[in-house]
């Protein structure tokens, strides 16, 4: 699903009229009755709606909403916040409709803010895409204090002060926190973002049918990954397959005391359906690999006995490397002849990432289309400090562009970003996943994935899709404090049945 900055919804709105042969005011219509269809589902009938509405057309939303509401008998009072002179024609329209059914109240200075009922659901219809500077003054001050207050609250299209896209002034801005979200047919960049995604709460996208022709000409920087994407790129296996025929990932790492990692992702590159898996590491991961992953091949290069170092062959194999690796300077060295050696696309995870940081030199080795899978702070030693969200995209943007790489930003709503300086965001996930080993898995997934021919865009997107799918399928089951990277592992199969 494309992600859409201010801009590209305004187009998109323009041309809908046109096709739909459809006035505004009756797009507004429609995308009120979807929220207010949403509101009445969650909020039982006797509910008390405090509406906040500003002067444009997220104003002329809340205004559809409250006659709708009133029309269902939910109690309703409606605050215009008379911020500005300026009105739109569709806010006007609407404040006439709603004045035949009840009293409009004015909010032009702070002496008529008025106290708020204590149990009444806030809807906040103030500002939405049409955001374009500091909130300041009357507007201000309102939402500062229903940010100190307790009731729900309910923003619709996006939250008061939050721009769509990352902005100058959204660092010192006023933004409204919401408890839920009902955002119109498709997420904004902000709701994404870890400095802002907190203001959004639980978001809901609510299909108001702009038109599907013309979102397919708008080239976005951004899209967010959702089943149907997956299933786009997904294939069935052929009957007459054999083992070969779905690849042999090498998975290099480990070290003493961190073999485990190898273990993680050495499994969950056969779970993700590659034919063979062979785990290198020094020699004191022979057993344990053996052991724990008997379906594994193992190898290692005497006479590395606690950490790999000396000769690299490259074996053609699909190389995932980093897991427990460490970062001896002898292993430093064997991953510099690593990379040398390997000519098809390689994960690059964890200590290979950090071992790459001390010698950027080498990033210009990395075969082409190779997928680096960072958490923020190895991504930071990387490319250097960034001060705030725009520049991290621009930084990973730049990063991929340099090195010819795709990097795998982990966190909430992972970030996959392609050569071509498109960014992927993920929608499968949670917190539980915050656990160590968690991202051993997910390298072993997408090195699976690559050894099956997926490009290394759909690995890199599958891998991680699944993965948070695998998450939410163990916390349905135990809960997220208990989730370990074993069970995600052991999900991997009930992820895939989702394909
Ligand atoms: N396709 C859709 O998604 C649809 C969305 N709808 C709703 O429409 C809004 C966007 O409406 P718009 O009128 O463009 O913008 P806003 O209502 O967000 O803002 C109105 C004007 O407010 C001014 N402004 C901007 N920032 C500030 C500020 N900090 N302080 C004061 N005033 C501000 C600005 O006008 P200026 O001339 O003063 O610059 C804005 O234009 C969208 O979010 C949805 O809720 C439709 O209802 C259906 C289709
Ligand atoms: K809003």
């Amino acid at each position: 699903m494309k992600i859409f900055n201010a801009p590209q919804i305004k187009e998109l709105d323009i041309y809908t009229l046109q096709e739909q042969k459809i006035t505004s005011a009756q797009l507004m219509e429609r995308a009120a009755d979807k929220c207010a269809t949403w509101l009445r589902n969650k909020y039982p009938i006797h509910t008390h709606f405090t509406i906040f509405c500003g002067l444009g057309n997220n104003g002329g939303d809340g205004l559809v909403i409250a006659r709708i509401l009133l029309a269902h008998q939910y109690k309703v009072t409606v605050y215009v916040v008379k911020h500005s002179p300026n009105t739109s024609p569709d806010f006007e329209e609407n404040l006439a409709l709603l004045k035949d059914s009840i009293t409009i109240k004015t909010i032009i200075s702070e002496k008529h803010i008025p106290p708020i009922e204590e149990h009444s659901v806030i809807i906040d219809a103030m500002f939405g895409a049409g955001i374009n500077r500091p909130i300041e003054g009357v507007c201000k001050i309102l939402i500062d204090q229903i940010n100190t207050l307790n009731n729900q609250k309910v923003a619709i299209d996006i939250p008061s002060g939050l721009p769509c896209e990352v902005a100058d002034f959204s660092k010192e801005n006023t933004i409204l926190k919401a408890n839920y979200t009902l955002t119109f047919e498709a997420p904004k960049l902000t709701f994404l973002l870890p400095k802002t995604a907190h203001y959004v709460g639980n978001w809901k996208i609510l299909s108001i049918g702009l038109s599907e022709n013309y979102k397919q000409t708008i080239e976005t920087q951004y899209e967010y990954i959702q089943s149907k994407d997956i299933l786009k790129f997904t294939e069935k296996r052929a009957s007459f397959s054999h083992k070969g025929t779905f690849g042999h990932v090498e998975m290099i790492g480990g070290s003493y005391g961190k073999m485990g990692a190898v273990v993680l992702a050495t499994k969950a590159s056969l779970r993700i359906g590659a034919g063979l898996a062979t785990a290198y590491t020094p020699n004191c991961g022979m057993q344990i690999l053996q052991t724990s992953v008997p379906e594994a091949m193992w190898t290692g290069n005497l006479p590395c006995e606690h950490f790999l170092e000396g000769n690299y062959i490259s074996t053609h194999k699909t190389v995932g490397i980093g897991p427990g690796l460490g970062i001896h300077p002898k292993t430093q060295t064997f991953l510099h002849l690593v990379i040398k050696a390997t000519k098809t696309p390689m994960v690059i995870d964890a200590d290979a990432i950090n071992i790459l940081a001390k010698n950027k030199e080498w990033l210009n080795q990395i075969p082409k289309n190779s997928i680096l899978t960072p958490h923020p702070k190895e991504f930071e030693r990387l490319v250097g400090s960034f001060t705030n969200e725009t520049e991290k995209l621009q930084k990973l943007r730049a990063f991929t562009a340099t090195y010819q790489c795709l990097v795998v930003l982990k966190g909430a709503h992972t970030a996959i970003a392609d050569v071509n300086g498109t960014i992927y965001f993920n929608s499968t996930g949670n917190p539980g996943m915050a656990t160590g080993g968690s991202g051993d898995v997910l390298t072993g997934m997408i090195a699976g994935l690559l050894a099956q021919k997926y490009t290394p865009l759909q690995a890199a997107i599958l891998g991680v899709y699944l993965h948070g799918l695998a998450g939410d399928l163990t916390i349905k089951e135990i809960g997220m404090p208990s989730l370990i990277a074993s069970d995600l592992v052991n999900y991997i199969g009930k992820a895939t049945l989702h394909m």
